[in-house]
């Protein structure tokens, strides 16, 4: 396997009890990229997402086969350890989910968790975190007010940021910006191409026109099948497949 492959998928399969939600995904993703995920409502870009994290293994019925080689090491392994996966692999969801904590404590949260207790290296990781996500300058003189006072833009950076303090190198994004308004929806995807110079960062987005202005690469599912996966600008001006094109051009979904 190539050294610049951060995730490889080989015949991936998903099933809700009898539901077949994933077929045979084959994707590989390198580092320092943004890979978007595509297609119309219930065609398992969520599921597919989810299983980079092993997020499904929260929902009962759920029956994986395949792997998922996150760095060369299988993440359904036995020996896999759950917690140090999501650390690694961290997860931004549709609507912001702070903690009802103050600012400082919602980023410093994951670090206690993980060992660290000096204030000087938290307030140093708080700063950081808040800096890479682009929100330090907005609330530098409020950090321990509650974080649930910040705009929905700025809780969504806020939760950004409370992933960086942990130090993953994967970020999963499902549909970040579909609670935004538009000037924070900019933020967050002009935020995605500066981390990416450090993390790999997969998107699901139901908007097309995110997934052409912010990813290197892109993979159209339908029905639970990975119909293809290509350069950004290729699928958007010229898929090889035609259910791609008939997407894309909007005659379905
Ligand atoms: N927790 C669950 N339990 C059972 N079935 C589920 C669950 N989550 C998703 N599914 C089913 O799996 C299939 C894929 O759903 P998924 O949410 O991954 O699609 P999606 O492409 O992300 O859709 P959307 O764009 O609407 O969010 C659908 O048939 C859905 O009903």
């Amino acid at each position: 396997m190539s050294a610049k492959h951060k995730i490889k998928v080989n015949k991936l399969n998903l099933y809700y009890g009898d539901n077949h939600a994933l077929h045979d995904i084959e994707m590989t993703i390198e580092s320092n990229m943004i890979a978007a995920l595509i297609g119309p409502s219930g065609c398992g870009k969520s599921t597919f997402l989810r299983t980079l994290n092993r997020m499904n293994d929260l929902i009962d019925n759920v029956r994986i086969t395949g792997s998922i080689m996150i760095d060369g090491q299988d993440i359904y392994s036995s020996e896999t350890d759950i917690v140090s996966l999501r650390k690694r692999v961290g997860m931004v969801f549709q609507r912001p989910n702070p903690f009802p904590m103050s600012i400082y404590d919602n980023i410093a949260y994951g670090p206690r968790i993980h060992g660290i207790k000096k204030k000087a290296n938290l307030d140093e990781l708080v700063e950081r975190s808040l800096k890479q996500a682009a929100l330090w300058d907005e609330v530098k003189d409020r950090l321990n007010k509650s974080a649930l006072g910040l705009s929905g833009g700025q809780q969504q950076r806020l939760c950004i940021a409370r992933l960086l303090a942990v130090e993953p190198d994967v970020l999963l994004m499902d549909e970040p910006t579909s609670a935004l308004d538009p000037i924070s929806t900019l933020k967050v995807e002009e935020l995605t191409q500066t981390l990416k110079e450090k993390y790999t960062i997969i998107i699901v987005t139901h908007n097309m026109q995110q997934a052409a202005r912010i990813s290197d690469v892109t993979s159209f599912f339908l029905n639970g099948n990975l119909v293809e996966t290509d350069k950004t600008d290729k699928i958007f001006t010229n898929p090889n497949d035609q259910r791609t094109e008939d997407y894309i051009t909007g005659r379905f979904g």
